[in-house]
Order: C-alpha cells, then sequence, then structure tokens
C-alpha cells in the first residue's frame, strides 16, 4: 500500500528530474569520512555533486545526512572532537586543508538551518548584515544588495513596505525566507539547506519548495530532507544514505522509481526508516 502510494506522487512530481544529467562537478567527497570522537558518523562518502542542480540527502534518522551537509561548510568544526578524513574538493582544493579560510568558505558556501534563526533586529538589517561584515559600507549599495536578495528569495512584495520592522514579528514561513535572503546577500554559490521546512506548515513549505525550483537556475542545492515526496519534487539527484554510508546516489526519478539498490528501495517503499 504504501509502495503504491509513494510511485504514484513521485512520478507526478519528479519530471523535472530528467534533465539531471550532471554537466560540471561542483563538490566532490572523496573517502570523505567524519568523526565525533571516535565515531564514524560518515563513513568513506565518495560522491560529485553538479553545480547548478538541487541534490537532495535521504535517509533513516541518525544516518549522516546533517553531518555530511555540514562537512560542506565545515560547521562541524564548531563542534569539538570532530576529525576529517579524505577529501571534500571545492574549486581544486581539499577544503579541509590546513591553509583554508573558513570565513570565505562558509560566504561561498552558504547554509539555512531546520528553523528560521533570524537575528532580532529589522529585517533589512538581517539581510544587511553579511555584506556590511564583508565591508559594504554604501547606503545605497546595500540597499540595492537586501532588496535583490529579498526578490530572489520571494519575500520582497510582503515586506518591501515594512524594511525596519523587526523580523521577530514575522510568521514562520516568512522568516525561513528572510534567512534565505540573508544566505543569498553573500553571493554564495552553493546552499546547503538542512530540512528548511520541516518547522513550517504545508503551505509556507510549497513556497519554499517553489523557490528552490527558481533558485536552481543560479545556485548549487543541496537540501537534507527526511520528506521523500519533498526529495522527489524538488531535487534533480539524491543521494541514499544508511548507517553513514552513501549507498545510493543518482538521478531522482531513477532512484525513486528504479532504485539499483535493494536497501534503497527498500527505504523508498517504506520498509524500514
Ligand atoms: N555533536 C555530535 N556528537 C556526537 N555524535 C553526533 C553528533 N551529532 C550527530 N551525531 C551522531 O552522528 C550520527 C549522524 O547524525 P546526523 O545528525 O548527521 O544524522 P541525520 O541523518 O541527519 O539524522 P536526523 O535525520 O535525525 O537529523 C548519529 O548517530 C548521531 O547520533
Amino acid at each position: 500500500m504504501t509502495e503504491e502510494i509513494t510511485m504514484k506522487k513521485i512520478d507526478t512530481f519528479a519530471e523535472h528530474g530528467d534533465d539531471g544529467a550532471t554537466n560540471e562537478t561542483h563538490i566532490e567527497a572523496k573517502d570523505f569520512s567524519l568523526f565525533y570522537g571516535d565515531f564514524e558518523a560518515v563513513r568513506k562518502v565518495s560522491m560529485e555533486i553538479p553545480k547548478q542542480k538541487v541534490t537532495a540527502m535521504i535517509g533513516p534518522s541518525g544516518c549522516g545526512k546533517s553531518t555530511l551537509l555540514r562537512s560542506i561548510n565545515r560547521m562541524n568544526d564548531l563542534i569539538p572532537s570532530t576529525s576529517a578524513t579524505g577529501e571534500m574538493i571545492f574549486d581544486g582544493h581539499n577544503i579541509y586543508n590546513k591553509n583554508i579560510d573558513v570565513v570565505t568558505l562558509r560566504a561561498r558556501v552558504g547554509m539555512v538551518f531546520q528553523k528560521p534563526n533570524v537575528f532580532p533586529k529589522s529585517i533589512f538589517d538581517n539581510v544587511a548584515y553579511g555584506p556590511r561584515l564583508q565591508g559594504t559600507k554604501n547606503k545605497q549599495e546595500l540597499s540595492e544588495i537586501v532588496e535583490q536578495s529579498l526578490r530572489n528569495a520571494a519575500i520582497w512584495d510582503e515586506v518591501k513596505d515594512r524594511l525596519t520592522a523587526n523580523a521577530l514579528g514575522m510568521s514562520g514561513g516568512q522568516q525561513q525566507r528572510l534567512c534565505i535572503a540573508r544566505a543569498l546577500a553573500i553571493k554564495p554559490e552553493i546552499l546547503l539547506m538542512d530540512e528548511p521546512t520541516s518547522a513550517l506548515d504545508p503551505k509556507a513549505t510549497a513556497k519554499i519548495e517553489d523557490l528552490i525550483g527558481e533558485l536552481r537556475n543560479n545556485y548549487t542545492i543541496i537540501i537534507v530532507t527526511h520528506n521523500m515526496q519533498q526529495a522527489a519534487r524538488v531535487s534533480d539527484l539524491t543521494a541514499f544514505m544508511y548507517e553513514g554510508v552513501l549507498v545510493e546516489f543518482g538521478k531522482t526519478k531513477q532512484l525513486f522509481t528504479n532504485p539499483d539498490n535493494p536497501q534503497t528501495e527498500n527505504y523508498i517503499t517504506g520498509r524500514f526508516g
């Protein structure tokens, strides 16, 4: 029963996955492992994430999706006792090399979290925060960046008349789009999204999913989601992880309709997880 429902919905939504053929690789993991102390949470993952596509990471709770996602801009560095082996290649360099400037890396690889983490500041100041840190002081220039970022995050029309209002007064869905605008304001190339809709209602979720559809033209997006329907709707490629291992990675439609690995099939048909 579960199998039938899953397949039906996925067939409806996954059409754009057809063009998921990869051309240029943007990030490449090579035998990459991430440890919390002695525990290997991500195990020797090798994958090539294509440029300007949406890649979804799915798998049961605790399989290492978020850890792998956070490895891409070294957010795990903030957790004591983490260490990495193997390589995560971005722009020809292993980002775990000692000479990598992590601040620059995180400007190029932005992140949006599960719960919108707006600052208790005005809508304008939330979006201008990163550019100001990067040294942009000119008011006109800042205004242009803020407007463009809010437009790109599909929220300009809702907030253009109240840019000085406190961002905490916005709805959860608006706050999440504001966080996306804030991430876009520093002009990243890659956007990491860690379950960006799990705290949102279906209407707000649909808006974020539409937005992902638009952003994929200009950004490489990697999204962790618990929701397989969402992965099927928004992504070009899907990675299925289990117990830290990358079990299968391929075009979304193929993975959901005709997976290579029996473990993937068991998961997407609801037999476990
Ligand atoms: N800060 C941490 N310290 C120690 N172990 C951790 C830490 N964060 C995660 N882990 C462990 O690493 C493994 C992978 O966790 P991770 O959060 O990456 O999985 P996930 O697939 O994203 O899970 P979920 O879907 O529940 O968010 C789990 O066994 C988890 O308990």
